[in-house]
């Protein structure tokens, strides 16, 4: 029996990326949505995510490439278009795909949804087939050109050039088109080489309790069910640790969801109390699913609270120590996180900026005299990291920086950690701290 279009991988590649392209969902969020409930087999699960995640992250270089074939974008039916971004994939990025098969197939998924456009999509797959593709080295203008290179907007070329010159930044653009690595933090320490051993991972370059992967699931081990390991990009797993938790101290997290910090906090822990707050009260339920699954229920409070008004909850010198895993634009997260690229624009550094300053604003009446505030994003871009520490510094002289060290060197920039995602192939990651001196 012939199977419907929605039943083959490429077809429900076409309708999540529908979803994303049309109705701005979260690709992570659609895909697991979609293949939640599908009857496909592993592998054409797997050529569905590789179709989705690669389709968008090559988006901004496939549409140029297409650009060329097409006359009139507008006049084509979305559908139509995303089979062709697809097929141009397949193509292009995937090699053990024979061309006639892609081309086939995407005929048989326009004639299927009634198009009626299968002899065009036919004719342009062929004519890209049987021609050299355009040359990415012909665009001008620099920017643009880096941008169709590595599908990353304009703005963000600029941003990250200014931020960093143009060598490091083409590492860091390099990079963000390679595949995420696992990686996983183990709750005991003492269990680290057992855990590595039976999961087949490294120990991590950053993080004394990390473990990873090049590829490949932890979430189905029966170390995660046990709650021995808990899924955490290395660089989030630098956080408690700066923190030099006693254990004893009041602590506030100040924007704690999902609570992966919060509960990597708790482990050091022992009369200590944690006031873990997130603006948005559906969120706290996933706190405390995870403080349950790790055994730190007992040392952690939720509360919806907007980390901006902590002052008014909390009178003065309530906290040892607060930390701000600040709401940032996750330009760190891109090679987990593909879409964001697209999701973002260069306004959101300037009103992110404002509610970082707020927020550190606020609860720093709540720190006690001594207390330690840690500052961090999953974002690489200066403007929501050392200008937000250094403009809060310049407003409360009460406070001082205190100087952050690692033992990988790289990674240390002006007292603070910066990790930019091509030095260890992790997620962007950025942590300063600040004491109150009076
Ligand atoms: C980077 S995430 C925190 C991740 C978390 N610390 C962890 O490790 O799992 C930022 C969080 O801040 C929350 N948030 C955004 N604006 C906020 C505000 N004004 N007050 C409190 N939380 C806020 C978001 O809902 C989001 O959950």
């Amino acid at each position: 029996m012939v199977k419907s279009w929605q039943h083959t991988a490429r077809g429900t590649a076409l309708l999540v990326l529908g979803e994303v392209f049309d109705h701005d969902a979260y690709s992570n969020l659609a895909l697991t949505k979609t293949l939640s409930g599908s009857t496909l087999t592993k592998q054409d699960k797997a050529l569905v995510t590789e179709l989705v995640y690669g389709t968008l992250a090559r988006k901004i270089t496939l549409e140029w490439y297409l650009a060329h074939y097409i006359e009139d974008r507008d006049k084509l039916d979305s559908w139509v278009y995303h089979i062709l971004l697809v097929s141009l994939y397949q193509l292009i990025y995937l090699d053990r795909l024979p061309a006639h098969a892609v081309v086939n197939e995407a005929v048989q998924l326009a004639k299927a949804k009634r198009t009626h456009a299968e002899g065009y999509v036919n004719a342009i797959l062929r004519k890209v087939v049987g021609s050299s593709l355009p040359d990415i080295q012909s665009i001008k203008r620099l920017n643009k050109r880096y941008s169709v290179q590595y599908s990353l907007p304009v703005w963000l070329i600029k941003v990250l050039i200014e931020d960093y010159g143009e060598t490091r930044a083409f590492a860091i653009f390099e990079s963000l088109a390679q595949r995420n690595k696992a990686s996983v933090r183990v709750t005991r320490p003492d269990q680290l080489r057992e855990v590595a051993e039976a999961t087949g991972s490294e120990q991590s370059l950053l993080s004394p309790v990390g473990l990873t992967k090049p590829s490949g699931h932890f979430a189905s081990s029966d170390y995660f069910k046990e709650g021995l390991i808990t899924i955490q990009d290395e660089t989030s797993q630098l956080v408690a640790p700066v923190m030099r938790l006693e254990g004893h101290e009041q602590v506030l997290d100040a924007c704690a969801a999902p609570g992966g910090k919060t509960v990597h906090m708790a482990s050091y822990l022992t009369s200590g109390h944690i006031t873990a707050l997130d603006l948005y009260d559906h969120k706290l339920a996933l706190i405390r699913e995870n403080a349950l699954r790790l055994g730190v229920s007992d040392k952690i409070e939720t509360k919806q609270w907007d980390a901006r008004k902590v002052h008014d909850l909390f009178g003065a010198d309530h906290f040892d120590k607060i930390l701000v895993d600040a709401p940032c634009s996750g330009i760190g997260l891109i090679r987990r996180k593909t879409d964001i690229r697209y999701k973002k624009e260069l306004s959101d550094f300037q009103s992110l900026q404002k509610i970082q300053l707020e927020i550190l604003d606020s609860v720093c009446q709540t720190v006690k005299k001594g207390g330690i505030i840690t500052y961090s994003t999953c974002t690489i871009v200066h403007h929501e990291n050392f200008q937000v520490i250094q403009q809060f510094l310049a407003s409360h002289p009460e406070f001082e920086q205190v100087m952050l060290d690692h033992p990988q060197r790289d990674i240390m920039v002006d007292g603070c950690l910066l990790v930019t995602p091509e030095l260890y192939m992790t997620d962007g990651f950025f942590i300063a701290q600040l004491r109150r001196k009076f």
